[in-house]
């Protein structure tokens, strides 16, 4: 049975994971699918102090934001923050919390796992202020507890609520936390991770897909809740399934599968995994050998169509169906890390010649392993032009104004398909300066 949801989705029954959102309606690629506020959210440590706890946006030397005087852990750009989250269940954590965060349960966390221990806390103190028996009536939260469980059952961490009322509440917490493995999001800006959010409406539509049409992004927005805008990667048909990703899609493919399993509790049945359903064994031959240096050649040409030079635009998409098996090696695991690992020193450090002759291989591998239009192509496209341009600069003969246009063409398909995201500036302002920088209109 159908359930319409809003203009752009419904829901439809799906064999073994309860619903799937299915697309009511055409879709054009970049659209907004939905918009969707956090039911609450916690800065990772790294962002403490320099992102307001209520609306993350970023401190600056003309906003600066002021710490809770209570407790001195929680931080906020202004009043009207500071208020809507004391309401909301710092109220009820503030005097709690460093006796919280120096305790050996707490110590002795994983990063992960200390973020959805403070966010299983907010929840518990927002919805059940006086302990585990009232319960605040709340539209998302309703939706929240009406998500499915995660299957690895995992146990829920002490609360930072006062004392008295912690044995009592533990066994509702653990409702609540069962529901986090599975439906919680990694919140990032400019694709840099800073927090755990929950969005409950998102979590209730979408499945997972390795080879995704949509994308979660997040909107930073002074003194209201995070959102989260589900964006249309391509364009999506009528009564088509929308996906998102619930992890990188460039892991190898065995390492997805066993993620998937352990902590959603499925196979994964998607066009990626059935094809490549297993990580490729063979080791690729070292850097710096003929053979690598062929086979890269072969992955060039084969995304873009000519051995060097000048790169366009590939057009193409699920290049992983028609790849040929001389290119296996290069999806072993060890590859992409190596690879990426040589572009971001190379460029990092003025080594321009040589980021610009791992980096191309880098960018056709992104296009083999992602979807089109997903987000690292054109973050790493970006990397790429402005490499370019700096070996430009400094007189480096092997880079030209056409590698850096052909560069940035890319960067500017994905980046604008994505349009604005987390914190302002970022990419989107990075390409209208190179773009000015080449005298090209922006
Ligand atoms: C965030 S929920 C997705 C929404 C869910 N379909 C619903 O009706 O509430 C995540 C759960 O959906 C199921 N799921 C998600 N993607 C799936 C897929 N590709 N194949 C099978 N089950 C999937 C798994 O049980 C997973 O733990």
């Amino acid at each position: 049975m159908e359930q319409s949801v809003s203009r752009e989705v419904c829901l439809e029954h799906h064999p073994t994971a309860r619903n799937k959102a299915v697309a009511a309606r055409s879709l054009n690629a970049g659209s907004v699918i939905i918009t969707v506020p956090a039911l609450s959210s916690v800065l990772y440590q790294s962002a403490k102090g320099q992102r307001c706890d209520a609306c993350h946006r970023l401190s600056s030397s003309t906003d600066r934001l002021r710490k809770c005087t209570g407790c001195a852990g929680y931080w906020y750009c202004g009043t009207e923050c500071q208020t809507k989250q004391w309401k909301a269940h710092h109220r009820i954590i503030c005097k709690e919390l460093n006796r919280y965060l120096t305790s050996p349960e707490y110590q002795s966390m994983s990063e992960h796992d200390r973020v959805d221990a403070l966010l299983v806390s907010q929840l518990f103190a927002q919805f059940f202020p006086n302990g585990q028996e009232e319960r605040v009536q709340d539209d998302q939260f309703s939706t929240f507890m009406d998500l499915m469980k995660s299957p690895a059952r995992r146990q829920c961490p002490p609360l930072c609520i006062k004392r008295g009322t912690l044995s009592a509440s533990q066994a509702k917490a653990q409702d609540l936390y069962d529901r986090f493995g599975n439906n919680n999001f990694i919140l990032h800006s400019h694709l840099n991770s800073y927090a755990h959010g929950i969005f409950p409406q998102a979590s209730r539509l979408f499945n997972h897909s390795c080879m995704p049409n949509a994308v979660a992004k997040y909107i930073i927005t002074p003194s209201e809740p995070v959102r989260m805008d589900v964006i249309a990667l391509r364009n999506i048909v009528e009564g088509e399934e929308i996906t998102l990703p619930y992890l990188d899609p460039a892991l190898p493919s065995n390492v997805r599968q066993e993620a998937l399993r352990s902590n959603y509790g499925f196979a994964c049945k998607c066009d990626l995994c059935s094809v490549t359903n297993v990580a490729s064994p063979i080791v690729p031959p070292p850097r710096g050998s003929e053979e690598l240096e062929n086979m890269e050649i072969a992955l060039h040409i084969f995304i873009f169509g000519t051995p060097g030079g000048t790169i366009h635009i590939p057009r193409g998409t699920n290049y992983y169906r028609t790849m040929p098996d001389t290119l296996t090696p290069l999806l072993h695991e060890s590859y992409l890390p190596a690879i990426s690992e040589i572009f971001s020193r190379a460029s990092h450090e003025g080594q321009y010649e040589e980021a610009l002759h791992v980096g191309p291989p880098l960018l056709a591998l992104y296009f083999l392993k992602y979807p089109l239009n997903y987000p690292q192509i054109g973050m790493h496209a970006l990397e790429l032009a402005k490499t370019a341009w700096n070996a430009i600069v400094m007189n480096v003969p092997t880079s030209s104004r056409d590698d850096v246009q052909a560069y940035l063409a890319i960067a500017s398909q994905v980046l604008n398909n994505l349009g604005p995201e987390g914190d302002g500036d970022g990419p989107l302002e990075e390409l209208r300066l190179l773009k000015q920088a080449l005298g090209e209109n922006v």
